[in-house]
């Protein structure tokens, strides 16, 4: 197999806007990327054309060996599996969590009259265990803590068994202790010999897992940098890529990163 995602040369335009520009990018099988950048960089956008959500205005990507725009996404979005905050404001806060895992299935938000069988459930319920939120299954997903419905969500894009996990910053809102707790998770998920191609945005270098293999940089729409994490993403590039002068610190094997004057 190819690359799991091959973007060549994407742009996309909005109302006169530039939100992507001329992006290419490759992620392999076994790589575990992440996508750093400042607000309003293109990163979601980056997301929404790597989830088949969206086209490219120009360029071409290809996502599982299809071409978007000679492929049907309704069948390819299954075989992705997207963790986002704008999903998770569709999902309904009266919503069981473990419907919240299985409804992935038929790619629905809110459970309705589908079937599911008893591997569908044995696999939520493993997921959501092995995301720490297997105590939950219960629970409606409007009664979780920030923390918890992070989980639930990871759970949720791996329901399918995805060949391709992306998430959007699904550390941010959470305290020092969940978001530690889930870098952590994160780093086993990465890890996991089964786990798919992952591509992780944040804004925080401290959100990196150990085990994360590449970084995009990305800067107003365009690539700063790309590339094996530890040949890529230096004080230099973390600059340009946020437009202040920074001093990244690598302490064993996580990163932190502070202006430097
Ligand atoms: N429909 C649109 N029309 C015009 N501009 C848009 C449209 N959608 C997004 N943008 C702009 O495109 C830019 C990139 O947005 P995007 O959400 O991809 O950035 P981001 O890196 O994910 O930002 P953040 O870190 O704040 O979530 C932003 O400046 C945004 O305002």
């Amino acid at each position: 197999m190819g690359p799991v995602l091959e973007l060549t040369d994407v742009t996309i335009t909005r109302n006169g806007n530039t939100l992507l520009d001329r992006v290419s990018w490759s992620v392999d099988e076994s790589d575990r990327w992440v996508v750093l950048g400042p607000n309003g960089a293109g990163k979601t956008t980056l997301l929404q054309i790597a989830s088949a959500r969206m086209h490219p205005t120009s360029g071409t990507a290809a996502i599982l060996g299809e071409t978007l725009g000679a492929v049907d996404v309704f069948e390819l979005r299954p075989r992705i599996g997207l963790a986002s905050a704008a999903i998770a404001d569709r999902i309904p806060r009266h919503e069981r969590v473990d419907d919240v895992v299985i409804s992935a299935s038929y790619a629905v938000l809110g459970r309705w009259r589908e079937t599911y069988d008893t591997l569908d459930h044995d696999r939520a319920h493993k997921l959501l265990t092995w995301l720490g939120v297997g105590d939950y299954a219960d629970r409606t997903f409007g009664t979780l803590s920030e923390g918890e419905r992070k989980r639930v969500q990871i759970a949720r894009a791996l329901m399918t068994d995805p060949e391709l996990l992306l998430m959007d910053e699904p550390a941010a809102g959470l305290d020092l202790a969940g978001r530690e707790g889930l870098v952590r998770t994160l780093d086993e998920i990465a890890n996991d010999g089964l786990a798919p191609a992952t591509v992780l945005v944040t804004h925080h270098v401290e959100e990196i897992p150990p085990s994360f293999t590449h970084v995009l940089l990305l800067r107003n729409g365009g690539v700063v940098a790309a590339g094996p994490i530890r040949e890529t993403l230096s004080s230099a590039s973390l600059s340009e890529t946020f437009g202040m002068s920074l001093k990244l610190v690598r302490s064993g094997q996580r990163w932190t990163a502070r202006a430097s004057r």
